[in-house]
């Protein structure tokens, strides 16, 4: 399809009901994105610039489908939330130019429209904080502080799936879900020839968190992204390209300035576990067994279509996270876990390869940095159970495993956040992780 420009030829919002409606241009064609949040509880006076970036996040499913030269934003947005607007586009889109091979995307032109008036008050939520919850290790260990510290969380999803539902029901904490829909044409649209490609979801499930935070009248969100999703897969053309670059920290502090600039909302959002290792919170899971029959990190179980009831045993993330568990879990509870043992598998060696930084680069997924990878392995070589696994002796023979400083340095759980003191000292209250 051949286009010059994404543009944004209006939204609506139903208070009633609670449905949202986003629609863009690529041409003639209009496609609409529709988010139900069910009927509000309150009439917030920052709901409505809290849509506004979200029409702005969910475009990047429809630009994607044309790549166009140009994005025409066309509506008031303040002046100071353009640099997110421009980040979320060269940066969230990054592996999806890579992918296709579309380096102007890395430097798309996004027009402004006019500048938006700065908001009237500053707001900053201060009711119970909605955790957004993945179904997988992370979001159970932000629930778990939370709900341990007496914050009494209200746990939130965007289409939750069983494995959402199950983890959420594990917890006697009450759950806020909303649904939201792609227009039903992309599918079509892509069995035509669009492009397609990853796109900054994360930056999506935020922005439907915020609002719905704000429509009953709760506090911060909190999301539970790591440390590690700030580290870029590869470099291409000069520029760090990341898969999980709206799980990142740098992703986090534009978000945060654009809430505040155009909807003058102070401290409404932040990652829990920002400061921490992937390793860090998997040693932080260990400690709760209550999920072990739910708990799934695998995105194939997150598909629209043909998803896997749970870990799918054969992908980057079910790898990763098996390592990454393993050193925490024993043997026998993580088999039952997984329903498999990952680490039996010959054909596994190549991509615990790849995750070790011995071939290629960092997987397009959500896993740790080599480094975490490298110290697990260490981990695992010094227990009896694990250290002659086909997996774990054949990678020992290769990989130069990391010193006890690098060992010592992935559980310090310092790592730069965001996190407000009341919540930090939540996590802290989980304790030390091994
Ligand atoms: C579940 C998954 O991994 N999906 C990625 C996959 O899409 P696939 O076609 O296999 O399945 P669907 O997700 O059902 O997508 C159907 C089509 O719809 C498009 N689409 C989907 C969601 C959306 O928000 N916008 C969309 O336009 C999609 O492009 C398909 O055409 O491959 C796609 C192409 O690479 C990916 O775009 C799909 O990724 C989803 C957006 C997704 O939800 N992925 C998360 C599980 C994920 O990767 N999370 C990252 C977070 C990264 C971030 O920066 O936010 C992570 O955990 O690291
Ligand atoms: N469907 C969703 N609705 C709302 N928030 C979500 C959803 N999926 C993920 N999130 C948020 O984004 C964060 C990152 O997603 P991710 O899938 O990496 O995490 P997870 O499922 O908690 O753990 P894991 O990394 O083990 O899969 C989650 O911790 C959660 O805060």
């Amino acid at each position: 399809m051949n286009v010059e420009a994404l543009r944004f030829p209006g939204r609506e919002f139903d208070p009633s009901t609670g449905v949202a409606r986003f629609h863009y241009a690529l041409g003639d064609l209009v496609l609409t994105e529709t988010v139900d949040f069910g009927p509000p509880s309150v009439v917030h006076p920052a709901l409505d610039r809290v849509l506004d970036l979200l029409y702005v996040a969910a475009s990047t499913s429809y630009y994607k489908i044309a790549a166009p030269t140009r994005v025409e934003l066309g509506f008031p947005l303040a002046e100071k939330a353009l640099p997110w607007v421009t980040a979320l586009f060269r940066e969230g889109l990054g592996e999806f130019a890579y992918q296709n091979t579309l380096p102007y995307v890395l430097d798309l032109e996004i027009l402004p429209g006019p500048y938006a008036e700065p908001p009237a008050d500053v707001h900053e939520p201060a009711g119970a904080p909605l955790a957004a919850v993945g179904g997988g290790k992370d979001s159970i260990v932000s629930m778990e502080a939370l709900q341990r510290a007496g914050l009494d969380p209200v746990l939130f999803a965007v289409n939750p799936n069983p494995i959402i539902r199950a983890v959420c029901a594990v917890s006697p904490q009450p759950t806020r879900f909303v649904r939201r829909t792609l227009d039903p044409r992309m599918r079509e649209l892509n069995a035509n020839g669009a492009y397609n490609g990853h796109i900054p979801v994360t930056a999506i499930n935020s922005l439907i968190a915020v609002a719905a935070s704000l429509m009953h009248g709760l506090g911060p969100v909190v999301m539970s992204n790591e440390a590690s999703a700030s580290v870029p897969n590869l470099n291409w053309l000069g520029r760090d390209i990341n898969h999980q670059w709206s799980k990142g920290l740098p992703a986090e502090a534009h978000l945060r300035d654009a809430l505040l600039a155009h909807a003058g909302l102070q401290e409404a959002y932040f990652s829990l576990l920002r400061g921490l290792s992937e390793l860090h919170i998997a040693a932080l899971f260990a400690k709760f067994t209550a999920y072990d029959a739910v708990v799934t990190s695998c995105n194939q179980a997150f598909k629209q279509r043909d998803a896997t009831d749970r870990w799918c045993g054969h992908c980057p993330k079910c790898r990763f996270v098996f390592l990454a568990m393993a050193p925490f879990t024993g043997r026998e509870r993580l088999l039952g876990i997984f329903g498999t043992d990952i680490f039996a598998d010959s054909t596994q060696l190549p991509g615990y390869r790849e995750l070790m930084g011995l071939t290629a680069h960092k997987p397009f997924e959500c896993v740790g940095e080599i480094e975490e990878s490298l110290v697990a392995l260490r981990l695992l070589a010094q227990q009896d159970e694990w250290k002659d696994t086909l997996i774990v002796s054949a990678l020992v023979a290769e990989a130069a495993l990391p010193s006890d400083a690098e060992v010592e340095a992935t559980f310090r759980g310092d790592g730069p956040n965001l996190v407000p003191p009341v919540y930090l000292a939540a996590l802290e209250g989980l304790g030390a992780a091994r």
